[in-house]
């Protein structure tokens, strides 16, 4: 049986914090608030996978107000959907997403960001697709306030 899954998700900037994207480091001026390391490109496929999965979203897993999560890197996040797929008897097929980012271009950590995502789902970075736009200046996206990806996954047993 296949099954595919959707999730969106968005961040607005915050000064003096790292930018994380696809589980790894990005230059820039500054980096997205949230309760975790905010990786906004993680979150949207974690949903995605529990979506395909007929699961329960991000926040039950891993809580807002849960205290001892605070910072938590967001691919320890997709190792636990990938476990929770497995637990079912699913394999993920694969992802794809798209990040909503007026700046920083991203593209060229794409290859870098696939290969820290494959990793944790355990599968290859071919699996893993990866694109960016940015909102042609409109919105709060255009404005620079934040990021947001959206993202498809499809699981198979
Ligand atoms: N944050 C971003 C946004 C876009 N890109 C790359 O630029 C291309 C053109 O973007 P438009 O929104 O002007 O169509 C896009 O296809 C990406 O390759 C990027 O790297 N980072
Ligand atoms: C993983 C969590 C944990 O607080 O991360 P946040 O940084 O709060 O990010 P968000 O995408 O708003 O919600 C998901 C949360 O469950």
């Amino acid at each position: 049986m296949n099954r595919v899954g959707i999730g969106y998700d968005v961040h607005p900037f915050e000064e003096g914090r790292p930018l994380i994207l696809g589980g790894i480091e990005i230059p820039h001026i500054r980096g997205l608030k949230g309760h975790s390391d905010a990786d906004v490109l993680c979150h949207a496929i974690a949903d995605a996978i529990l979506g395909s999965l007929g699961l329960p979203d991000i926040g039950f897993y891993f809580p807002p107000t849960d205290a001892s999560i605070e910072g938590i890197c967001s691919l320890r996040i997709l190792e636990k959907c990938a476990e929770l797929a497995q637990e079912k008897g699913y394999v993920i097929t694969n992802v794809d997403s798209t990040l909503i980012a007026e700046a920083p271009k991203v593209m060229k950590h794409a290859a870098a960001m696939k290969d820290k995502i494959a990793e944790a789902l355990r599968i290859q970075p071919d699996q893993v697709g990866i694109k960016a736009t940015t909102n042609e200046r409109m919105g709060f996206v255009g404005r620079e306030e934040g990021m947001a990806a959206m993202a498809v996954a499809c699981v198979e047993k």
